[in-house]
């Protein structure tokens, strides 16, 4: 059988229910998936050697283009064959400072003479670094046009970062030929996330690649909520399903106050080991309530006071904003619960909405915050992870015209 000439993968955003930041410091965070909310990439072959990168969500309105063979292949000692978890897998700062120069040039065609900015060139500089990673010379592809689309909000605590990265690793992965689609047309809930021959963890080591190159420092908790999707807690690389989160409604409010990941997590005026512990001690009693069997009452009780003690010890590390605070004291006004999700410093606010609350109130929270020139999201959590699907029927106008992604039979990695 020949292999597709184009693949759809779709990866989704998540949201930190307790324990960001403190998670890059090795303690546990809760999170899970947006179902909703995720980017779409489709990968198209190429004959013509060169790679072509769309990225309209940064408001880059032209494509970036390189030839293959301007890759600095030098820079990487050898190529992971995905079945030797020793190799690949340690950053390549050499690598991503040889790629400055040509992340540059791929705008070098543009006859509108639009410049790339800084967020446009950490995105090439993740699928350049991707691909000269994972370049196999025995692909039958000679090159490939990505195309990328996202209802995810960028730059606002969701994880957009991880759930492109997550996109980039698996379509370069399949396309390279590292991996096949899988015929699963659910995925099982279990993972083992020490087992190197899986797909699924080879698809998630190299989407935490690309966050180190959009992050810095990341955790690892983003991306691996984008590839295995659920609702987890995880520590230390290490993730244990959760459940019980099914009974919970949230609702996001983008205070569309922009941030960014690597400058907030880089600049805490000092860490504070107590804050950090009391953060993970926050986990762990939601881990302890969650599944204890207390009334829904007493539950969203006890998670109302963890949102308020997480979003103070938070806050204390600088990474708070007015905007997060003015969604607070909105939700307030109806006694509903708020903290700053993600990097914080802007960005998305999550709200606990209990089951006394009323659609009415419901209504008037929602207005009183999109009046403010905030934007709100009911979206349930633990969908999907990374999913893909043999594209070869699908045309680019068809996936670029198609706003939520409807496409049907996407397979998933168990
Ligand atoms: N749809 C997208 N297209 C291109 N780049 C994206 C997209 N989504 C995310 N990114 C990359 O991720 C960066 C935002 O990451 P980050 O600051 O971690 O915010 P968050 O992960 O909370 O959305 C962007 O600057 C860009 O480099
Ligand atoms: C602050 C942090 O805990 C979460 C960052 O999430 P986001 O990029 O703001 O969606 C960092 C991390 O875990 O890598
Ligand atoms: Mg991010």
């Amino acid at each position: 059988m020949s292999s597709p000439s184009r693949y759809l993968v779709s990866a989704p955003g998540k949201v930190i229910l307790f324990g960001e930041h403190a998670v890059v410091y090795g303690k546990t965070a809760i999170a899970g998936s947006l179902d909703g909310l995720r980017t779409c990439m489709l990968f198209e072959k190429r004959d013509d050697g060169f790679l072509e990168l769309n990225l309209p969500k940064l408001g880059l309105q032209h494509p970036l283009l390189w030839p293959i063979s301007a890759l600095p292949y030098s820079k990487v000692a050898s190529v992971s064959n995905g079945n030797d978890s020793s190799q690949g897998f340690s950053f390549n700062e050499e690598l991503l400072e040889a790629l400055r120069p040509i992340v540059l040039e791929g705008n070098a065609g543009n006859k509108n003479n639009q410049e790339i900015n800084e967020l446009q060139q950490v995105a090439a500089s993740v699928f350049l670094y991707l691909y000269t990673n994972l370049e196999d010379k025995q692909t039958s592809w000679c090159g490939t046009t990505v195309h990328v689309t996202s209802n995810l909000p960028v730059g606002a605590g969701l994880g957009s970062s991880a759930a492109y990265s997550v996109c980039l690793a698996t379509g370069l992965l399949l396309v390279l030929g590292h991996i096949a689609i899988p015929d699963y047309d659910e995925k099982v809930r279990e993972f083992n996330i020490s087992d190197s021959s899986s797909p699924t963890n080879l698809i998630n080591r190299w989407a935490f690649q690309a966050e180190k190159v959009i992050h810095g420092t990341p955790s690892g908790i983003d991306n691996a909520v984008a590839t295995y999707g659920g609702a987890v807690s995880f520590a230390k690389g290490v993730m244990e399903n959760v459940i019980g989160f099914q009974t919970l409604r949230f609702l996001l409010t983008n205070t569309k106050t922009p941030r960014n990941t690597r400058t907030l997590v880089a600049n805490y005026p000092h860490i504070v080991e107590p804050i950090l512990e009391a953060i993970e001690g926050i986990s762990a009693s939601f881990k302890e309530i969650i599944n204890s069997g207390v009334s829904q009452k007493e539950l969203n009780q006890r998670i109302e006071e963890l949102i308020d003690l997480n979003h103070n010890l938070v806050n204390s590390l600088g990474v708070g904003h007015p905007s997060i605070d003015k969604v607070r004291e909105i939700t307030a006004q109806y006694s509903l619960h708020s903290k700053l999700t993600g990097a914080g410093g802007g960005g998305c606010v999550l709200t606990l909405l209990r089951d006394d609350v009323t659609n009415d109130d419901i209504m008037r929270i929602k207005l009183a915050l999109t009046s403010i020139g905030f934007e709100c999201f009911e979206t349930k959590i633990g969908g999907h992870g990374i999913s893909v699907l043999d594209a070869s029927a699908i045309s680019k106008q068809e996936f670029l015209s198609s706003e939520n992604i409807q496409f049907s039979g996407w397979k998933h990695f168990n």
